[in-house]
């Protein structure tokens, strides 16, 4: 973890980690968790028995990790670079931790979004060994067994996806192992989440992904996607078997559905178990975040701004309640939210009876009494918003005439292109500062480089849900929240949205920088640990006095243990 300059329990913990392990020689090199390539100690090769298996050298984890990094520039193809660093997850997972944390601007992108998308979309191709459990739609009836056939017993956090909308790619199937993989990196790396203590899971229920389906290489069942009442309930067994298996305190976030299934599960399972779904509710704090910081840049109150959503799916929508949510504390009414709140999906403005419906539940609460259109220009002229958020996966969506439509309404317009990955976005840094000369206020999805216009750097900001689970994730798993409110994602975003600093708005950026997100997790978790106690929603007690203390006291260290006999399993000289 990123040092707070305290004394922490961590820090002290330091001295003294210990493994213990009962397994001895190759085995010891082979398991992940145990090894550390090159910095076993001369006595430590003796004591487990791999003296001689290991060349005759000694690198600490410092000079292990120039190695990697030098590996890491080798590669010519973000691709390769996915490959090797999944490899080093698999080899030696300390040291892959610790460069990801160490790198997280570098290797975010590889191992998170844009890479992780083009790795789903070739994951028959990158498969090495599996990570992860499979639970098909052919196990209804013994999911509980599946999960008994994991390794670890102790599970704080899984997360899991269907496969069906993987980043704005689509229907990937089984190959969305990708994601669940990625995120929780992200849950260790940004948050500092054990990595033992994380589950990804794929339900593969097949896929309607035709290429898929006659790809040689694909990795799941080569069947239909499997929808209806056996679709749910595998869900609904699985729900189950994983609170018999880890208990009910185990969080499930819901990643990457279909979007009807994705609100469906999210409204069935809210109240029952720990869970949420990180594409609704973890992109609305990220992106209410963004709109309150940029608020200080423009010095409007929320409310006075008009925002227009492309795209009225699990993302837009999700953003648009806690957006409500936020003007209702304002002392908006909800009508006066929902008259700054515009939304166009693929049939064009949502307006109420439209020719071209479409309309579902979900989108009704968000229709106007106005005259359709469907031209994304024409609606931004009409609309004239403050704030456009994009979240329909149709690359190039904000045109150049639309971005400098909004630089002509604007002194200081908010252009948010939040689809992912980078081949979705709807305008790039580049785009949106040059045309705006400098004055939009942008963040996307997937990184973009920084933008030099008349002299000056923009460093466009991540407007990424990775700034909201893992601190959600690891305040919610210390704690003992049993379900996560909407009034937890709101107090996220304002807890987000105040670590930014004069100097990250300056630099234009809406988010703190991604080198800082460690810190970031911790302290967003303790804000949340601390509204969790307040308003009885934790279930573990004591109540930590000196909660920034205790949660970064929890945080995995990825520092080498120091082996030790093991008293039990030494026999007596
Ligand atoms: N930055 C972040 O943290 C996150 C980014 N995302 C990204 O957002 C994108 C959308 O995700 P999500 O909301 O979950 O997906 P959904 O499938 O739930 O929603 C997509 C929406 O886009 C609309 N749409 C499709 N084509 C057009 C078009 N030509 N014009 C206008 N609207 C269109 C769809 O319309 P219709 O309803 O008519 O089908 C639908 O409303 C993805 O690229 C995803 O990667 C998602 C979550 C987090
Ligand atoms: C970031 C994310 O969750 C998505 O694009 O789906
Ligand atoms: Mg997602």
């Amino acid at each position: 973890m990123a040092s707070n300059g305290k004394d922490t329990a961590e820090n002290a913990a330091k001295e003294v980690r210990i493994s213990h392990t009962r397994l001895r020689g190759i085995d010891v090199m082979r398991d992940p968790k145990l090894n550390k390539g090159l910095a076993f100690t001369l006595e430590e090769r003796q004591l487990v028995g791999i003296h001689g298996l290991v060349p005759p050298c000694f690198k600490t984890q410092d000079e292990q990790v120039y190695r990697v990094l030098q590996n890491f520039y080798h590669f010519e193809s973000d691709l390769d670079r996915y490959i090797y660093l999944i490899g080093l997850q698999d080899r030696n997972e300390k040291l892959f931790y610790r460069v990801l944390t160490e790198q997280i601007e570098l290797l975010m992108p590889i191992v998170y979004t844009p890479t992780v998308g083009l790795a789903c979309q070739k994951y028959g191709l990158v498969f090495r060994r599996p990570r992860g459990l499979y639970i098909t739609i052919n196990d209804l009836g013994h999911v509980y067994e599946i999960l008994c056939n994991w390794p670890e017993r102790k599970i704080s956090v899984i997360v899991v996806t269907d496969g069906e909308r993987i980043l704005g790619l689509g229907d990937l199937g089984a190959q969305g192992m990708g994601i669940p993989v990625g995120k929780l990196s992200l849950y260790t790396a940004c948050a500092g989440v054990d990595p033992q203590h994380c589950l990804p899971i794929v339900i593969d229920v097949g896929t309607d992904n035709e290429t898929l389906l006659k790809d040689p290489l694909y990795i799941g069942l080569p069947q239909k996607r499997t929808r209806g009442e056996k679709y749910d309930q595998l869900i609904e067994e699985f729900m189950q078997a994983v609170v018999k298996r880890f208990g009910q305190n185990t969080l499930i976030q819901f990643e990457d559905f279909g979007n009807s299934n994705a609100f469906r599960f999210l409204e069935k399972y809210r109240g029952q178990y720990c869970t949420f779904n990180d594409d609704i509710q973890g992109t609305a704090a990220v992106a209410v975040s963004g709109v309150l910081a940029s608020l200080k840049i423009t010095g409007k109150k929320l409310s006075e701004n008009t925002i227009l959503f492309q795209g009225a799916g699990e993302a837009s929508i999700g953003i648009a309640h806690l957006l409500m949510k936020a003007m209702k504390e304002e002392g908006s009414s909800e009508e006066e939210s929902l008259s700054k709140l515009w939304m166009v999906d693929s049939k064009g403005l949502l307006t109420q009876g439209r020719p071209s419906g479409g309309l579902t539940e979900h989108k009704m609460t968000f229709t106007k009494k106005y005259k359709h259109m469907s031209n994304l220009e024409e609606i931004v002229r009409e609309v004239k918003p403050n704030i456009i958020i994009g979240a329909a996966a149709v690359p190039g969506a904000f045109t150049e005439q639309i971005i400098k439509d909004m630089a002509s309404f604007n002194e200081r317009p908010v252009i948010f292109a939040l689809s992912n990955p980078t081949s979705k976005a709807e305008c790039t840094a580049e785009q949106a500062y040059t045309i705006t000369e400098g004055r939009c206020i942008f963040a996307s999805g997937s990184p973009f480089q920084p933008v030099t216009v008349n002299g000056k750097t923009h460093h466009p900001g991540q407007g990424n849900n990775a700034y909201i689970f893992p601190g959600v994730g690891l305040a919610a798993i210390l704690c003992g929240i049993r379900h996560i409110t909407e009034d937890v994602f709101l107090a996220t975003a304002k807890a987000l949205a105040n670590l930014v600093q004069q100097e990250d708005l300056d630099s234009g950026r809406v988010y703190p920088p991604l080198t800082k997100i460690r810190d970031v997790s911790a302290s967003i978790a303790v804000e949340i640990a601390k509204y969790a106690y307040k308003h009885n929603m934790a279930a573990h007690y004591p109540e930590p006095a000196d909660k920034d203390d205790f949660i970064r006291s929890q945080m995995y260290s990825t520092d080498y243990s120091s082996f030790v006999p093991d008293r039990w399993s030494w026999p007596k000289l």
